[in-house]
């Protein structure tokens, strides 16, 4: 598959061209910034020293008459740019066959109306909404294995549903109880933009957004329940944790909980139950989602965490996963860290 990634300049798309410099079934073939990047004409590992050698392709910066020159070369395209980018450009790149895995939150919200209260614009093309297919790897395998515009999930919304989904998809939460998930992200989740708000001697834990977090029905809408989100931004580099409090049916048991995470993540290497509490230094810089449950049965409150890299398992290789569906491999291939260098080397 011959891929280009737009938004290669960015946080994300930089874990987007190394997972993808390293995959035998999937050719970076371009990168692209945009049409008045700083960027354009840099070569990328000018641009991210680390990646000196695993790839030095040039960074050009996005016009028409570069889609008109490539579109016949292309299977498909990873943005890693703004939403609304992503929502303007997709469909220039649908209409020639190109695949898109839009890692913004482009195509996310089924309802058009919700784009302007939280993404701030009316959405370009309320046609296409309908076609996106939500990419939760281990939730929509079937959906997005003939999908041609997959919506990957956000970061918060990646660990908030990996807790939730074993539960409100097996109704096992008592109805119209509150469910609350509290997210706490590294600073990398804001992006490379330059802000006030993520700047070193700022940077210090705190809630954010509160009850008007663009994630809040994101998550609500794909775990068929209304949550409460509080986001919180944390002052370290990678990393998301998301813990959900929610009340069960009575009568449901540990034996009930304890089915519904096994059955749900029964075969998906890049999921792991935790015998404790996850913590963010086992899963920053891997693909993994690490999920720990506890349940108190005379209240019938249950608690999950769950834990990830908001770069990888919360965008890149996440995406990774959605095109590994998409050419019919398993999703976590060539996605495992194969040494201990691998696991989180900071
Ligand atoms: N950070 C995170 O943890 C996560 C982020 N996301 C989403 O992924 C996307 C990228 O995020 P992130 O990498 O953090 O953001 P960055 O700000 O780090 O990167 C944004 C990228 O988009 C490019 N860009 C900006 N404006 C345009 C434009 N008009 N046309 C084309 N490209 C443009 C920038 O390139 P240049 O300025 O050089 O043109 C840059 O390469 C965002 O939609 C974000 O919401 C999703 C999950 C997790
Ligand atoms: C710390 C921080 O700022 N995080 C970002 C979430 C980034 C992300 O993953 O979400 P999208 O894909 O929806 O942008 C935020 O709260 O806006």
């Amino acid at each position: 598959m011959k891929v280009a990634v737009i938004g290669a300049s960015g946080y994300v798309g930089a874990e987007l061209v190394f997972l993808l410099s390293r995959h035998d079934k999937l050719s970076l073939e371009y990168l692209v910034v945009s049409e008045g990047s700083t960027s354009a004409g840099k070569s990328f590992s000018q641009l991210h020293p680390r990646y000196q050698g695993i790839c030095d392709l040039p960074l050009i910066a996005f016009s028409s008459h570069w889609l008109e020159q490539v579109k016949d070369s292309l299977d498909a395209v990873f943005f890693a740019t703004p939403h609304e980018y992503s929502a303007q450009w997709a469909s220039h790149f649908l209409q020639h066959g190109i695949k898109v895995f839009d890692l913004s939150g482009g195509f996310r919200l089924n309802q058009p109306q919700d784009y302007p209260q939280y993404y701030g614009f009316e959405h370009p093309n309320n046609d296409l909404i309908n076609q996106a297919v939500y990419g939760l790897a281990e939730w929509q395998r079937q959906q997005i294995a003939t999908a041609k515009l997959v919506a990957v999930p956000g970061c918060y919304p990646t660990a908030s549903l990996l807790a939730l989904k074993p539960i409100t998809n097996n109704q096992l939460h008592a109805e119209n109880s509150l469910i609350v998930v509290n997210g706490i992200s590294g600073v990398s989740g804001a992006g490379k933009k330059l802000s006030m708000a993520t700047s070193f001697n700022e940077v210090s834990l705190t809630p954010y957004n509160i009850l008007q977090h663009r994630h809040q029905p994101e998550i609500s809408q794909e775990a068929q329940a209304q949550v409460i989100f509080n986001p919180h931004l944390a002052p370290y580099k990678r990393g998301l944790l998301s813990t959900v409090t929610l009340t069960l049916k009575s009568g449901v048991t540990v034996a009930d909980i304890d089915n519904a995470f096994n059955t749900a993540y029964q075969d998906t290497p890049l999921v792991r139950i935790s015998a404790d509490w996850p913590k963010i230094d086992n899963v920053a810089y891997t693909p993994f989602a690490d999920i720990h449950w506890q349940f108190d049965e005379e209240k019938q409150v249950l608690v999950v965490s769950c834990a990830i890299d908001n770069l990888l398992k919360g965008a890149a290789s996440q995406a990774i996963q959605c095109a590994n569906i998409s050419l019919g491999l398993p999703s976590h291939y060539a996605l495992l860290p194969t040494t201990a260098s691998e696991l989180g080397n900071g």
